[in-house]
């Protein structure tokens, strides 16, 4: 010990890796590599680390903006939060209780009977049961041209890699049937052409893996943004907050980082977790090629807009509807918050829009369009008449460091297109949910930190 002491201290060793942004895959990568000795610094733009996981920590239960909860079957992200020393909750009974949405069409609650016989309901004849919400889902999940999953992005796959549109024209819908079913709210994509149905197939494989694999829905007590928080702890290297990137630099020996603020930032390589949304507006030297570089300058990113309101007194005891609503009008689709002490409490609601309509939410301004969505609840819903508040308002596509919510591909950007863009250009390397290949959401952004990690410590 007194050796020690007495020994002189070693010259200040530079940074190994340089790892871009402090979403949940580059806190990760920047944890494993130093778990394996590296020397790592975080540079994250926003002033707070979690990226697409954003809890509102001053709204009543919490409400969650991003990342909802991980399956039973997310190995990575239940070990990530045991890692962090963080508790996870069961949450399921959060989306089970209270029944299904109200379909409202046209302004006008229709139950799933009067759906079915509705002159405006444009299915074909046997899926007239189906509520729009369901039915690509439903048709997807049957009719899935995929033997396996797992080898979606292959190159043979390069048929299939077609739009959504044609695909579910193949199926025998309408135009007017693909608009209700999917470009009024769709879960990927701004409408079923910029969307590639192999997307559509491979999110299918994974959630059917994910149902295999056990149903539990998990959260994180307290709110999701804990992990991120409690993961930034574990870190024994710098992370620097309000550092935007703006320019990447490596040649044959060493990798430079530029941020806004002027600083300049050198390691032995870089890891890039940004989302291809924002990295295109990083000046990157020497510049990538071939589909990597055309998938950083075009892959999609899906707008989604929330409002989250609060409400005064339960209008949903009063006209005993389902407090839940899909509505096919500027009101999105609106979801209850049973984020309290137990699921039977409503802590508010949030309303979403997806596709166009996020972009003519986004276009009002925050003010006018919770305005004009609790205008468009009272007329539909005249029992919510003077019990709505608009809380707050949160727009994916207008966040300077996300611009658009999770990557989605479009019709030819799949099948041997997602195994290239992950690779390693030089020096430069990259992670985040984009890049991962056999997992979706918070489990593949997991996923592409540990492919990553392994790539820079093998390289
Ligand atoms: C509304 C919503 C609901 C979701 N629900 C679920 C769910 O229920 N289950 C599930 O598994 N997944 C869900 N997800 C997806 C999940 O949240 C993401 O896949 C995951 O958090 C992405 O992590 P990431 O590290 O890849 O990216 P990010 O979290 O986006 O991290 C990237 C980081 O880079 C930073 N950055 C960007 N540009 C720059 C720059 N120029 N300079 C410096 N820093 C920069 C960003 O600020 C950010 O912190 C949801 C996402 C959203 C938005």
């Amino acid at each position: 010990r007194a050796a020690a002491k007495a020994a002189k201290p070693a010259a200040p060793r530079g940074t190994d890796v340089i790892v871009l942004g402090a979403g949940i895959s580059g806190l990760n990568t920047a944890w494993l590599l130093e778990q394996q000795g590296l020397k790592v610094t975080v540079l994250e733009g926003r002033q707070r680390v979690g990226g697409r996981i954003m809890t509102l920590m001053d709204q009543p239960g919490y409400p969650e903006m991003g990342f909802n909860s991980m399956a039973e079957g997310y190995g990575r992200g239940i070990d990530a939060a045991a890692r962090a020393g963080v508790t996870l909750e069961e949450v399921g009974a959060r989306y089970r209780i209270g029944g299904a949405p109200g379909l409202y069409i046209n302004g006008k609650l229709l139950s799933r009977e009067e759906w079915a016989k509705h002159p405006g309901n444009p299915f074909p004849d046997a899926m007239k049961t189906f509520m729009p919400a369901e039915l690509v889902n439903v048709l997807i999940a049957k009719n899935t041209r995929l033997k396996d999953w797992t080898q979606w992005a292959d190159a043979a796959n390069a048929p299939l890699d077609i739009s959504l549109y044609e695909w579910l024209k193949a199926q025998g819908l309408s135009d007017q049937a693909i608009h209700l079913a999917n470009d009024v709210s769709p879960y990927y994509g701004s409408n079923a052409y910029d969307v590639s149905a192999l997307m559509l197939e491979y999110n299918d494989g994974f959630v059917k893996a994910q149902i295999a694999a056990g149903i539990k829905s998990l959260a994180v007590k307290g709110g999701n943004l804990n992990l991120p928080i409690a993961m930034a702890k574990m870190l024994k290297g710098d992370l620097l907050l309000g550092k935007e990137v703006v320019a990447i630099e490596t040649t044959a020996t060493n990798a430079t980082v530029t941020c806004a603020d002027g600083s300049v930032h050198v390691a032995g390589r870089v890891i890039s977790s940004l989302p291809f949304s924002t990295l295109r507006h990083v000046h990157v030297m020497p510049g990538l090629s071939g589909v990597q570089a055309r998938a950083v300058a075009t892959m999609p990113y899906q707008p989604l807009s929330i409002a989250f309101l609060t409400a005064t007194a339960p209008f949903w005891e009063e006209d005993k509807a389902a407090p839940g609503m899909w509505t096919d009008g500027v009101t999105g689709v609106v979801t209850p918050q049973r984020f309290g002490a137990t699921p039977e409490e409503i802590t508010g609601f949030t309303v979403q829009a997806r596709g166009a309509m996020a972009h003519y939410w986004d276009g009002m301004g925050k003010e006018a369009a919770m305005a004009t969505i609790i205008a468009g609840i009272e007329a539909i819903r005249p029992s919510t008449k003077g019990k709505l508040r608009g809380a707050a308002y949160f727009s994916w596509v207008g966040e300077r460091f996300n611009q658009g919510d999770w990557a989605y591909f479009s019709p030819g950007q799949v099948a041997g297109v997602m195994t290239e863009i992950g690779k390693p250009a030089g020096r430069l390397h990259f992670c985040g949910e984009h890049t991962a290949t056999g997992a979706r959401g918070l489990e593949g952004a997991l996923e592409s930190s540990e492919r990553v990690a392994l790539e820079v410590l093998s390289a």
